[in-house]
C-alpha cells in the first residue's frame, strides 16, 4: 500500500486497517515517502521481534525519528540502540515509581481535584451552566507534579509529538515552516532550561553530604538521575535529554487515554452506577470494555532496522525500514475479541462470587500485558509506566464521576481525528461539567 502524502495524511489509521483486513493475517507493507513499514501480526513474528538483538531492531531509533530530538530537544542526540549504556530508566519507572504510588495517590488526587475545579471556575459560563473540560488538561497537571516540573504546563498545541512529526515530515528547506508552526518549539526550550537548572542543582548538591538523607529530593526526576549509568558518566545535557524523551513519550498517550475513557463512560450512562460502585473499592479494573478504541496509536509496537533483519519465514526488513505491529487493527478484529467493534462495558468483568468480596479471584487488570492485549507492548519491552498511567487515569475518572455531574459536549461527526498513523480525540471532544451538590467521598488507598 502506498498512501498519498497529502490526500491520505488524515486517514492513516483507516488505510492501515483496510490493508490489515485484506492481508488476512499475512504480513503487509505500507510505503510512505522515504519509509517502508513491514506490518506483522502473528505470534511467531511478535516473538521474533522480541528476541531480535537490540543492534538490529531498535525502539529508540523509532522514537528518535518520531520525536526528532535534534530539533525539538535542544539539539539532543539520542542513542540509536536501546539500553547500550543500561536501562536504569526502566528500573526508575517500573519499580521506584510504582512502589511509590501508594504514597503519591493522595497528592495526585488533590492536584487532579484542584485542576478540575480551576477548569470549572475559569469557565466563561455562569455558575448555573456547565463548563467544558478536556481529559488531557487535567491529567497533564498530575504529570507535571510527578515529574517535579511544576512551573511548566504544556498545552497540547505546543506539544512535542506534533512538532516531531512536522520536522520529520518536512524537508530541510521547510524547517522554517515547522519552527513557525511550533512557535520555534518554545515549550520544549522552556522545559529544557528548567530541567537543566534543576538537574545541575541536584547533581551539585549530591556531592554535599548535608544534602543526602532527608533533604534529598524524592521524585521522578531524582530517580532518573540516580539510575543514570555511573560508568558512562552522563553529562547534564544527556540526563535532561533522557528525561525529556521519557516525559514527552508518555504524557500524550496518557492524556488521550483519559479522554477516551471519560468519553466512553459518559456515552454509556448505563455503566455509570456500576463504575461508581466499583470506584469506592478504588479498583476499576473491570472497566475497559472497548478494545476497539483503547489503543491510541495504531502501531504501538514499532522497531527500526539498524541492520538488515530476516524473520524465520523469510520476510526481510532492510536497513532503515520499520517493522510494526498494527495492534489497533488487531484489537478491532472479532477473531481475537468477540464482537470487537461493539462497546461492552462488562467485557472483562468478573462477577463477584456470592457472599465474596468484589474481586475474589484474579480477574483481568488494566495493567495486564500479554501477546493478545497489546496496549502496553509485548515481550521484553513492556511499558514500565503502566501502573502509574493506570493510577492517574483512574483518579481522573473518579474525580469526574464522584465530584461532578457531566454530560457529553455536542460533537458533530466522529470523536477522533487522524494524523498519519496517529489517532487522537478531536479538540471538540469535551464534557459539560457542573459541580455535584452532595459529594460522595473518595477514599484513596
Ligand atoms: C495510557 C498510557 C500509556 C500507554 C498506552 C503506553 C504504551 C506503551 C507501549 C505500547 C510501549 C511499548 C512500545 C514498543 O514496544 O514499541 C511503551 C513503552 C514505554 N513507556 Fe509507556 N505507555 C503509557 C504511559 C506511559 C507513562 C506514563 C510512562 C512514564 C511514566 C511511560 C513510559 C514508557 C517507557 C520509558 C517505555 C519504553 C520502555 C523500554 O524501552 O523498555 N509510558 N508504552
Amino acid at each position: 500500500l502506498k498512501p498519498d502524502l497529502i490526500s491520505d495524511v488524515d486517514k492513516g489509521g483507516d488505510l492501515i486497517n483496510d490493508a490489515y483486513l485484506r492481508a488476512g493475517g499475512l504480513p503487509f507493507e505500507i510505503s510512505t515517502p522515504g519509509k517502508v513499514h513491514k506490518m506483522v501480526t502473528s505470534r511467531q513474528h511478535l516473538s521474533e521481534i522480541n528476541h531480535a538483538p537490540v543492534h538490529q531492531l531498535s525502539l529508540h531509533a523509532v522514537a528518535k525519528e518520531f520525536l526528532q530530538p535534534k530539533y525539538t530537544m535542544h539539539g539532543f542526540e539520542w542513542k540509536d540502540i536501546r539500553g547500550v549504556e543500561g536501562t536504569g530508566f526502566v528500573r526508575a519507572l517500573r519499580h521506584t515509581l510504582t512502589n511509590h504510588l501508594p504514597n503519591l495517590m493522595g497528592c495526585l488526587r488533590l492536584l487532579i481535584a484542584d485542576e478540575v475545579s480551576k477548569g470549572v471556575k475559569k469557565s466563561p459560563a455562569t455558575t448555573s451552566e456547565p463548563c467544558q473540560i478536556r481529559g488531557e488538561k487535567v491529567q497533564s497537571k498530575a504529570d507535571n507534579f510527578s515529574w517535579a516540573t511544576p512551573s511548566i504546563a504544556l498545552s497540547p498545541s505546543e506539544s512535542l509529538s506534533g512538532a516531531g512529526e512536522l520536522f520529520g515530515l518536512l524537508r530541510p528547506g521547510a524547517l522554517l515552516v515547522a519552527r513557525c508552526a511550533t512557535k520555534n518549539h518554545r515549550a520544549s526550550l522552556t522545559f529544557y532550561k528548567h530541567l537543566e537548572g534543576e538537574v545541575t542543582r541536584r547533581i551539585k548538591n549530591s556531592n554535599d553530604d548535608a544534602y543526602q538523607g532527608s533533604s534529598k529530593q524524592n521524585d521522578g526526576l531524582q530517580w532518573l538521575i540516580d539510575t543514570a549509568p555511573k560508568r558512562a558518566a552522563w553529562s547534564i545535557d544527556r540526563i535532561v535529554g533522557e528525561v525529556m524523551g521519557i516525559w514527552y513519550g508518555s504524557v500524550h498517550t496518557l492524556g488521550i487515554g483519559v479522554t477516551y475513557a471519560l468519553h466512553d463512560i459518559y456515552s454509556h450512562p448505563e455503566c455509570m452506577d456500576p463504575v461508581i460502585r466499583e470506584l469506592k473499592t478504588t479498583n476499576l479494573d473491570a472497566f475497559s470494555g472497548a478494545p476497539h478504541e483503547l489503543p491510541v496509536l495504531d502501531t504501538g509496537i514499532r522497531r527500526k532496522a539498524l541492520e538488515p533483519f530476516t524473520f524465520s519465514d523469510g520476510l526481510s526488513v532492510a536497513r532503515g525500514e520499520w517493522v510494526c505491529v498494527p495492534h489497533r487493527s488487531m484489537m478491532r478484529d472479532s477473531r481475537f475479541f468477540p464482537d470487537a467493534l461493539e462497546f461492552q462495558p462488562f467485557r472483562f468483568y468478573q462477577p463477584p462470587k456470592e457472599g465474596g468480596q468484589v474481586f475474589p479471584d484474579r480477574g483481568s487488570f488494566l495493567t495486564d500485558a500479554s501477546d493478545s492485549w497489546l496496549v502496553w507492548g509485548a515481550g521484553r519491552i513492556l511499558c514500565p509506566g503502566r501502573f502509574y498511567a493506570t493510577a492517574v487515569q483512574k483518579l481522573v475518572v473518579a474525580q469526574m464521576l464522584l465530584g461532578y455531574d457531566c454530560e457529553l459536549a455536542p460533537l458533530p461527526g466522529p470523536r477522533s481525528m487522524q494524523w498519519r498513523s496517529t489517532i487522537i480525540p478531536k479538540p471538540s471532544v469535551g464534557l459539560l461539567v457542573k459541580e455535584k451538590r452532595a459529594r460522595p467521598d473518595l477514599h484513596v488507598e
